[in-house]
């Protein structure tokens, strides 16, 4: 089982060293544009050398005007030096295209690989975890920014290296001192922007939680399905205010390291200001004396400069790589987390359904600190028979219906199709054997065909298919009449390019569930159909209608109903009452009234709800034949609570 709340906000040592995460992230780089990365490369080389080769050219230039050369030996130095200055002015245009090129790359890359990871997970456990969905937002953002933010600050760092080892050289040859004063003024620099970086990033981790409440009062505040309630209740004000709490909380935040870069960075730039000044008079004074020719005091003033702003991207941008490299752990965290579901290797061949599914044994529970769901159940699902499962509100009907589709393993005990045990099966091929409509079905902003299309991919959309599940759950007719028939886009939040007839048209609940069924249709030939509660939307004829349907339809075939309205699951062969977290009751409908235990006392009650509900009364309460209430009746409550 899995461990839930287990993510820490300090990442630094969590997912390797920072420069194994660096060397991933060149590795990523490299994997979705080799050229541009080289070119990249390349560009960040030249554009490191440029300016220093630009300063010797001018040095050069300077000293034969200087010394009254003639143009035969000026111009080929001139030539030089405009081709510099020519390559320092394009080159900044296309490293800037290439690494928006590589940052789209990468970010599509990387993506990519995330969400493959996220689904190699065939399990549900993580889906259900709130940390998982933590780390993942955060591996979500990560991915967007920090592969690219520690490539684009490497080539800054290498380019920055090269313009400095360039001009600590020049500056070497004329004034080592002034090497040594400047390199020394830059070591509080380097170490202020180090201690700003590791402050903004803990700040960062400290504000992330005002940032996910901030994002779900704001997403309350515009979310059609919270709208509702928001104006019943009058919420809008509570959360609008508790929204702006967390942006000032955030706002305080990055304030406070706002201000004191500024005044780190304002008291280090007068530093290095003062540093210049004092060496430009040095050198000025040099000149006059005659040490220093005007090609050496142009070129100090360039060296001077140049050492200075290489040193400040270096260090800038070390500080950058640093933030993205430990934002880059919470990616990698994700990558590298196992599936909780293991996936065997070598997977036994799952065949068509012929004796049954039978469940031994088996105990269940979400989490070791959650009570047990199931505590030991014995099933046996013959191919062929339709067995519907009936119990209180909490029993662990879904939970069951979860592992028969593999969506969790069982705690201990183990279930079998035909003799297989499911662990052993590939989940792709167990699931390709069933179709589903769960409780909490969903509903997509797509069109009509489409949300019923995604039921079974492999039909390819064909239209017949589609239009024979929406006849089937009931579904056709309204769909039909949408303005654009089955092409129409059911949606609360997209809308079609700026046309006012693809606006989106919203469905009642109970439209939307009968698409749910429409989709899960699409499959109905499969081995095993399982629908929970398919039908608590729906009215009563509609209710009748489809189930009348499903068992023409599906007659001989495996299915799992799961319903609160007893009558809907009275002509199942075989039901079965869950209670305990155990198997309390299974039997035909009148095998079970005649036990007259759970089953029968709860078939009474809706029945007697039904008779007491009904105009002058009716036929007796407890009589077997009696027709329970399809819907809503106070009498139904007992279930539901
Ligand atoms: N993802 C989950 N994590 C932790 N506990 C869960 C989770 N899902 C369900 N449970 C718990 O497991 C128990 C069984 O839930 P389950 O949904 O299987 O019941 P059910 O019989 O289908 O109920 P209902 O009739 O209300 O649909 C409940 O106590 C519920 O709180």
């Amino acid at each position: 089982m899995h461990e839930r709340g287990h993510m820490k906000d300090d990442t630094r040592h969590e997912e390797g060293s920072l420069r194994a995460r660096a060397w991933t992230a060149a590795t990523l780089a490299w994997q979705a544009q080799p050229r541009t990365t080289a070119c990249s490369v390349i560009v960040s080389v030249l554009m490191g050398i440029a300016p220093v080769v630009t300063a010797w050219l001018t040095k050069v230039v300077l000293d034969g005007i200087g010394r009254g050369s003639g143009a035969s030996e000026l111009v080929p130095a001139a030539g030089a030096l405009a081709t510099a200055g020519l390559v320092l002015i394009v080159l900044p245009h296309v490293s800037e295209y290439l690494r928006g090129r590589l940052h789209r790359s990468l970010r599509a890359h990387v993506s990519g690989r995330l969400y493959g990871r996220v689904n190699d997970d065939p399990g549900l456990g993580r889906f259900e975890n709130p940390a998982f969905h933590d780390d993942l937002r955060l591996a979500q953002e990560a991915g967007q920014n920090a592969p690219d933010r520690i490539v684009r600050s490497s080539l800054s760092i290498g380019q920055g290296t090269l313009t400095l080892v360039g001009f600590v050289g020049t500056l070497i040859v004329i004034s080592p001192v002034m090497v040594a004063l400047i390199l020394f003024a830059a070591m509080p620099s380097a170490r202020a922007q180090l201690l700003l970086s590791r402050r903004r990033a803990k700040m960062l981790w400290g504000i992330s939680t005002n940032s996910r409440r901030q994002f779900f009062y704001s997403s309350l505040l515009s979310s059609p399905e919270a709208a509702k309630e928001v104006r019943l209740f009058g919420l809008g004000d509570h959360l609008r205010g508790r929204m702006l709490g967390e942006l000032a909380a955030i706002n305080a935040a990055e304030e406070d390291v706002e201000r004191r870069t500024l005044h780190s960075q304002g008291l280090l730039s007068l530093l290095g200001a003062v540093i210049a000044g004092a060496g430009l008079l040095w050198a000025i004074l040099a000149a006059a004396d005659g040490a220093l020719s005007i090609g050496d005091v142009s070129v100090f003033i360039a060296a001077v400069a140049g050492v200075q702003t290489a040193l400040n991207t270096i260090v800038g941008q070390w500080a950058d790589a640093h933030n993205a490299l430990l934002v880059f752990g919470r990616y990698l965290k994700v990558m590298r987390a196992d599936p909780l579901l293991p996936v065997p290797a070598d997977p036994v061949p799952l065949p068509a359904l012929r004796k049954g599914i039978e469940l031994r044994d088996v105990w269940f529970r979400y989490d070791e600190g959650h009570p047990w769901v199931l505590r030991g159940v014995d099933l046996f699902i013959p191919y062929g028979v339709s067995v519907a499962l009936v119990g209180l509100n909490g029993a662990g009907k879904s939970t069951l219906v979860k592992l028969l589709c593999r969506l969790y393993d069982p705690v201990r005990g183990s279930i079998h199709w035909d003799g297989v045990d499911l662990r052993e099966a590939s989940p792709d091929e167990l699931r390709r054997r069933i179709g589903a409509v769960f409780q909490d079905y969903m509903s997509y902003d797509l069109t009509a065909a489409e949300n019923i299309m995604l039921g079974d991919l492999a039909s390819g959309g064909d239209r017949a298919a589609v239009e024979d599940a929406a006849r089937r759950a009931g579904v056709h007719d309204v769909l039909a009449a949408l303005p654009r028939g089955y092409d129409t886009l059911l949606s609360r939040i997209f809308f079609g390019d700026n046309d006012e007839e693809e606006a989106g048209v919203m469905l009642s609940g109970g439209q939307w569930q009968r698409l749910a069924l429409a989709r899960a249709l699409m499959r109905d030939r499969q081995d095993l159909l399982i629908l929970d509660e398919p039908s608590s939307g729906l009215d009563a004829e509609a209710e009748h209608a489809i189930h009348l349907g499903l068992r023409t339809h599906r007659a001989g075939r495996t299915s799992v109903l799961i319903s609160h309205r007893l009558g809907a699951v009275r002509e199942a062969d075989l039901i079965v009452v869950l209670g305990g977290g155990r198997i309390a009751e299974r039997g035909t409908h009148d095998e079970l009234m005649a036990l007259d235990g759970e089953y029968a006392r709860l078939f009474t009650l809706q029945a007697s709800g039904y008779e007491s509900a009904a105009p002058g009364g009716g036929r007796n309460a407890t009589s077997q034949d009696a027709d329970p209430p399809k819907i809503d009746s106070p009498a139904q409550l007992p279930l539901h609570g």
